[in-house]
């Protein structure tokens, strides 16, 4: 099963959970978030060559993710806000892959989705807040979700409900697990334990 980090900040800590060669690293380009890089954030290049850097908005122009995505390095995004089709499809024009997340607590969160995103990113709904919120919805809700497109589980996964998780993943088309809050000591900075103890785990399944 493949998994992803996100909302890496710190150099040193970046390096470090490089180490455990998660698929994916998400670097979040939101200044509301306590997890927000900062605009001159560059990706470094050899975690590039480890791991696959996605680059995380919320509600951000295609152009200025364009320019971004050049300046920092990623090929992979993820949005959070309300990004319609026409903004996914200039992106996927653009040579970037489209993760859009869509926050769920109801079964009509995941109905009716469209074909244009290359993965979904099922998170927890909560509020106006749009990620990192470190709580779990209900997985049953994801028997309503009929694409054949795979796509990332997020909310709330941890060390504790990683064997619910897997179970998980042998009934539904997860690509890959999405861990944050509960794998950090404090908000972008990631517990390098918790992190090798997932991988290997991970790696046994
Ligand atoms: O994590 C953030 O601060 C964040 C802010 C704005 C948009 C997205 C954000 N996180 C994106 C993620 O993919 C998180 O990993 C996902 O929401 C799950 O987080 P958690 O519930 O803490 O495991």
């Amino acid at each position: 099963m493949k998994w992803k980090v996100c909302g890496m900040r710190e150099m040193d800590n970046i390096q470090e959970v490089a180490k455990a060669k998660p698929d994916y690293m998400g670097f979040i380009w939101a200044e509301a978030s306590p997890r927000y890089v900062g605009e001159d954030f560059v990706i470094p290049k050899d975690v590039l060559g480890k791991t696959i850097a996605v680059g995380v908005f919320v509600n951000r122009a295609v152009d200025s993710i364009i320019d971004l995505s050049k300046k920092a390095g990623f090929n992979w995004v993820q949005l959070h806000g309300e990004e319609k089709d026409k903004e996914i499809l200039a992106l996927k024009k653009a040579g970037l892959t489209v993760i859009k997340a869509i926050s769920v607590s109801d079964i009509q969160d995941v109905k009716g989705l469209s074909l244009a995103p290359d993965f979904y990113l099922f998170d927890t709904k909560k509020g106006k807040q749009t990620g990192g919120t470190g709580q779990r919805f209900d997985w049953n809700i994801l028997a309503a979700y009929t694409l054949d497109k795979p796509f990332l589980l997020a909310g709330g996964l941890s060390k504790e409900n990683l064997d619910e998780a897997i179970e998980l993943g042998k009934k539904y088309p997860i690509h890959a697990f999405d861990f944050n809050s509960k794998v950090e000591i404090k908000a972008g900075l990631k517990d390098v334990q918790e992190v090798l103890e997932i991988s290997k785990r991970l790696a046994e399944n």
